[in-house]
């Protein structure tokens, strides 16, 4: 279990960590999601007492990792993949770790065969590839057999392959009861393999919550609806919980809140002509950019984004509902 208190962390001026308040539980996947420079590292940096907290506080399993007498039997960290000695071969740098740690060589051999590396343990790590290199440091995560786990963008590097050994590693990890705690700023890979989210942008916490919950909130499902009679039908459709929006003189309504299947019904009992009736669901991508669309520092722009932008300021005359 990982528990932040209004955790802090300044350089200087700039505010990388904002007053975070998270609880990461055992027995489940936990992504940690933000776009770049959200503070994702610099958190998970101060969960295992490489950088000092500003403010604030944070455990694992209760107590700060300094704290811990054995830490690496607590917490096992991925942080950066090549922070390795590069003439060191991946069996001795296993070694070290384990040596300094009272770790049997039994484990050692364990964590090799987990991790796929048994053909290449002998081999210079300095002459890895990225996604061995990742291997690597997913192995020496695994070495003290830890409760919690904590991986910043682990998939990175990886071959597909690689993506789903590491998919189903983190599954095994969570279904055996420990904290598994995962970085990415990859929303489509997160709702993979995640139960959990939480989510960050500019050092603050924007989201503690499931996946379902997050497309929920960000708008769920609406049915594009192409009509010979708008306005009856949008009298027709109008309800609690029911969101229509359509464009004056325009034959399209977008309708949140009702199934295709209940529109097409109710347009037919009524004499309505349906041209088109096509749901749209909120992509998870879509719903973590519109959580983060106020919190990203790094904007890119492409003609699709401009596209985009007028068509939302095309979609005007939004009818409500109240119950
Ligand atoms: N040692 C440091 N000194 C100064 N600023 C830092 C330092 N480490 C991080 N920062 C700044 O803090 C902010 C958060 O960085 P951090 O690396 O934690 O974000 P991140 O969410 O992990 O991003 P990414 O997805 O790009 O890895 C960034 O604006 C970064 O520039």
């Amino acid at each position: 279990m990982i528990e932040a208190h209004q955790l802090t962390k300044r350089y200087g001026e700039k505010t990388a960590v904002d007053r975070l308040d998270f609880t990461v539980r055992p027995g489940t996947v936990t992504g940690f999601l933000g776009p770049n420079g959200a503070g994702k590292s610099t958190t998970m940096r101060m969960i295992v007492g490489l950088d000092a907290p500003t403010g604030g506080s944070v455990t694992v399993n209760g107590r700060r990792y300094a704290g811990h007498s054995a830490p690496l039997q607590e917490v096992g960290a991925l942080l950066e993949a090549k922070a390795i000695h590069p003439g060191r071969s991946a069996f001795n740098h296993l070694m070290a770790q384990a040596y300094t740690h009272g770790i049997p060589r039994r484990r050692v051999e364990e964590v090799i065969a987990m991790t796929g590396l048994q053909s290449v343990a002998r081999k210079r790590a300095g002459a890895f590839s990225l996604g061995m290199g990742q291997r690597l440091g997913i192995a020496a995560a695994l070495l003290g057999d830890p409760a919690t786990i904590m991986l910043d963008e682990p998939v990175n590097g990886l071959d597909p392959e690689g993506v789903l050994w590491i998919r189903n590693l983190l599954t095994a990890l969570a279904d055996e009861g420990r904290t598994v705690f995962v970085s990415s700023h990859l929303m489509s890979e997160m709702a993979l393999v995640a139960d959990h989210l939480i989510v960050v942008g500019r050092g603050r916490l924007l989201a503690d919550t499931t996946v379902d919950d997050l497309v929920r909130q960000a708008g769920g499902d609406t049915v594009k609806v192409v009509s010979a009679d708008p306005a009856k039908l949008r009298e027709l459709l109008s309800g609690a919980g029911v969101e229509i929006s359509g464009r004056a003189g325009s034959e399209t309504l977008e309708v949140t809140g009702l199934s295709a299947r209940a529109i097409g019904t109710k347009a037919a009992a009524a004499g309505i002509a349906v041209y088109e009736l096509t749901p749209r669901s909120v992509s998870l991508e879509q719903a973590f950019m519109e959580l983060t669309r106020d919190a990203v520092e790094y904007h890119g722009s492409t003609a699709a984004d401009d596209r985009t932008a007028v068509e939302d300021h095309g979609t005007a005359e939004k009818t409500g509902s109240a119950a």
